[in-house]
């Protein structure tokens, strides 16, 4: 007998099967029953090593006893169907049991036998007087809490009893409720339970006992509060093993929720499912204070009476204190949620999929974006991530976790606290720029304002300046306010970054692209794409552009060309929007932005503080200074689309970001020497290591281009770089990159590559390139 499934085994010998089935079993399609099982399932613990805290104790105090684990015997009708002793057999077994209403033993014998705690459940009956004998005659006996069952207003709807007509075998009765006279448990509750009862009832329980009381069948946060509001001095999580409503949620899945709504302030149980050590670890993890285990406990019953109920219980508790020794958790109030990783979304995702019945969704009645593989780009990047976590990664946009620390989060919010009090800001207004609403064109434009005359030469009020959350939203708003009809298009380069092509397309808004060339965008280019347009009876509003070390190239438009792209839209009233978040990343003296060179306010310029700053505090900027007719400028129009997508962008966050421009009068290129630095060493290590792993670039028809900042650069390669290569280089060269076709709206760039050198290791570049190299030269052959 190693697990509990050798118990289960061998009890399934032993019992009937119309018993086993009465055990067993749960109401309808026991959809509840599987799911308290596969719950655990998903369960993963991350191991600690090395704490040097040696052996843990499982000792745990429940409702001010002590506990030899923080595992007791959920409460079960009628033990002496499982052998001949019953529950006097069960309590011999030394461990904290819940006695069943439905005992077969009287609470007396139970007493006698019992060396740990004795709690009653609680079935409530429309006759009170019956209830009240039972609960005085379990007080007088010794026992120490009652559990108030409150998710059986009647029996469920138990399929297999019902297919095996099961009745209660002669000599198994409930004995301490006399002359019932029934022999099928769902007549009995039918009969004689309270359907109509409501919270009082913990209070007239209290009001007749002195014991504590506990109400087992919470699976809401809600009513796990009514129940503490109504004097409950617990909880159970319980949704009887599946035996009631089935449909209802697996209790570990719900056991965080109602933790968390009860906060502390009354113990919390569970049970459903609980079959392994690391299941008990799991629910503390989560916030229970102990579980309850239920049928392995007749299982151990019937295999072997006290000895199998020892048995079963110490097959929990012993893997319980291996589990905590392997996660390094001292005691049992140890445990936190820290312990649990995240449930594997593909994993839960399937399940999901494949559970029957309900609404499906026809993919054509959705948004037409949802089925455009640009949606789902980053998806496969990530997930592919994911899947390789060893891989060197030459594909993530991301900047270098290097340059982060937790503490400085708290110093730089503490600073612009500092800020607003000395600025004359009361208590009351700082504590509500933190907690409240904020304005929607965001509460630190003045920061904003300053930070780009300080920075970039460009001087405009604070209020042109709507704050975001990213860029990406300012994307989003200023395409939405731009694009009047169909008529109007949008203009990109190809490649572009997927983010303004994919707002785009959730928007319904036309692209035309304009071919971008090794050595960047040509206006000349530009002008015949608005031409064509012009002639198709289309508007061309606007024209995107990264103007600076772009993503995905790594292009950046000479000075020259920036004037004359300003003079050909002035030409032909395009707007150009503007996004340019690498330059203060890059290493040396950056072009003009085009917003600095920016005479006839053409230029909308979609700002991002998280390169420079974080992208974690998810705070960009719109700077749209054009006068609209009637009154205001174009940022009072993006904030009115904006108070219908993210009403404000968080506060808290606005808060840390300026905290961090304050720190350097504005100037995020101060902020940011050590990084331009860093990345600008990067891409020189890149473009080295590249060099000197393909000394035979022109035969073997590789090439790229040379950056001077950013993050990005493009690799061409004589062969098809897609997402099949992708997958082939991570599991056979483990090394990572992005396909560029990505980023083509119509198609093309299927033989380069994007490398990223922002986020990984400079020591690992060698390596990765070295890599790279070997699955160039291998897909070349
Ligand atoms: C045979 C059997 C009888 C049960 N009788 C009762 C009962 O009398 N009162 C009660 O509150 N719960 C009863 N339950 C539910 C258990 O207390 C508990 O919620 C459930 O069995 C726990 O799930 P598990 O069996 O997956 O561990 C019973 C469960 C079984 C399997």
């Amino acid at each position: 007998m190693i697990t509990l499934t050798d118990y289960a085994d061998a009890a399934r010998e032993r019992l009937g099967p119309a018993v086993w089935d009465f055990v067993e079993g749960g109401a309808g399609a026991e959809r509840t029953l599987a799911a308290n099982l596969t719950a655990f399932e998903h369960v993963r613990l991350r191991p600690r090593v090395l704490t040097g805290l040696g052996l843990p104790h499982t000792k745990t105090e429940v409702l001010g006893r002590v506990w030899g684990a923080p595992v007791g015997v959920a409460p079960m009708a009628y033990h002496t169907l499982a052998h001949p002793e019953g529950e006097v057999a069960t309590a011999r077994a030394g461990v904290p049991f819940v006695v069943s209403t439905f005992a077969s033993r009287t609470f007396e014998d139970i007493a006698a036998a019992a060396t740990a705690p004795l709690w009653l459940q609680v079935y409530c009956f429309r006759d009170r007087t019956s209830t009240r004998r039972l609960v005085e005659r379990a007080e007088r006996a010794g026992f120490e809490a009652l559990v108030l069952t409150a998710d059986a207003p009647r029996l469920g709807r138990r399929v297999r009893d019902l297919r095996n007509g099961f009745l209660l075998p002669p000599g198994v009765e409930p004995a301490n409720l006399t002359g019932t006279g029934f022999s099928a448990p769902g007549e009995h509750a039918l009969a004689e339970f309270d359907a109509a009862l409501d919270w009082s009832v913990v209070g007239w329980l209290r009001s007749i006992s002195s014991l504590p009381v506990l109400v087992k069948g919470v699976l809401t946060g809600s009513d796990a509060l009514r129940a503490r509001e109504a004097g409950a001095d617990g909880v159970i999580v319980s949704n009887h093993g599946g035996r009631q409503l089935d449909g209802a949620p697996a209790t570990f899945d719900v056991l965080p929720e109602i933790a968390g709504a009860v906060s502390g302030s009354c113990a919390v149980l569970i049970d459903g499912g609980v079959r392994r050590g690391a299941d008990v670890l799991a629910c503390l993890a989560s916030g229970a204070d102990a579980v309850l285990v239920g049928r392995p406990v007749l299982h151990g019953l019937a295999a072997g009476g006290t000895d199998g109920v020892a048995g079963v219980l110490g097959v929990v508790t012993d893997e319980l204190a291996e589990a905590m020794l392997l996660t390094g958790v001292p005691s049992p109030s140890d445990a936190g949620p820290e312990l649990l990783t995240p449930t594997e979304p593909a994993a839960v995702v399937a399940e999901a999929v494949a559970r029957p019945g309900g609404v499906s969704l026809r993919r054509r009645d959705l948004h037409g974006s949802l089925a455009d593989p640009l949606l789902d780009t980053m998806n496969f990047l990530n997930e592919i991530t994911h899947r390789y976590p060893d891989a060197i990664s030459f594909a993530p946009g991301r900047p270098h976790d290097g340059f982060f620390a937790t503490e400085d989060v708290f110093t730089h919010l503490r600073r612009y606290v500092d800020h607003l009090e000395e600025s004359g800001a009361t208590p009351a207004q700082v504590r509500s720029a933190l907690f409240q609403y904020g304005p929607t064109n965001g509460q630190i434009r003045d920061l904003v304002a300053a930070s780009l005359r300080a920075d970039e030469g460009i001087d405009v009020p604070p209020s042109s300046i709507v704050v975001t959350v990213g860029a990406q939203e300012a994307m989003l708003l200023a395409v939405r306010a731009l694009i009047a009809g169909p008529d109007d298009v949008l203009l990109v380069s190809s490649p572009c970054y997927v983010g303004i092509t994919g707002a785009a397309r959730l928007l319904d808004v036309t692209t035309a692209v304009v071919e971008e060339h090794a050595d960047g965008l040509r206006c000349a280019d530009l002008e015949a794409v608005i031409l064509a347009e012009r002639a198709r009876g289309r508007r061309p509003r606007a024209f995107y552009v990264v103007p600076d070390h772009s993503n995905p190239s790594g292009a950046t438009m000479p000075l020259s060309t920036r004037e004359e792209l300003l003079a050909l839209c002035a030409r032909y009233d395009v707007l150009v929007l503007e996004d340019s978040p690498y330059r203060m990343v890059s290493p040396g003296p950056q072009l003009p932005a085009l917003k600095a060179l920016d005479r006839e306010r053409r230029v909308v310029q979609l700002g991002s503080f998280s390169k420079t700053l974080f992208p974690g505090a998810r705070v960009g900027y719109a700077v749209a200074d054009q006068p609209v007719e009637g009154g205001g400028l174009l940022a009072d129009e993006l904030s009115k689309i904006k108070s219908m997508v993210t009403v404000n962008t968080s506060p808290v966050s606005q808060a840390v970001v300026a905290g961090m421009l304050l720190a350097a009068r504005g100037r995020t290129s101060e902020l940011n020497t050590e990084t331009a630095a860093h990345y600008g060493d990067a891409m020189r290590t890149t473009l080295r290591e590249l060099a000197a792993c393909f000394p035979d670039r022109e035969t073997l028809g590789v090439s790229w281009n040379e950056p001077s900042g950013g993050f990005f650069l493009t690799l061409r390669v004589p062969f098809r770089a897609d997402n099949d290569a992708l997958t082939r280089c991570a599991e056979e060269y483990g090394v990572l990159w992005t396909p560029m076709s990505y980023f083509y709206p119509q198609g093309g760039g299927d033989h380069a590559i994007r490398l990223s050198v922002s986020y990984l290791p400079g020591a690992l570049i060698p390596e990765g390139c070295a890599r790279l190299s070997r699955f160039v030269r291998a897909q070349a052959g």
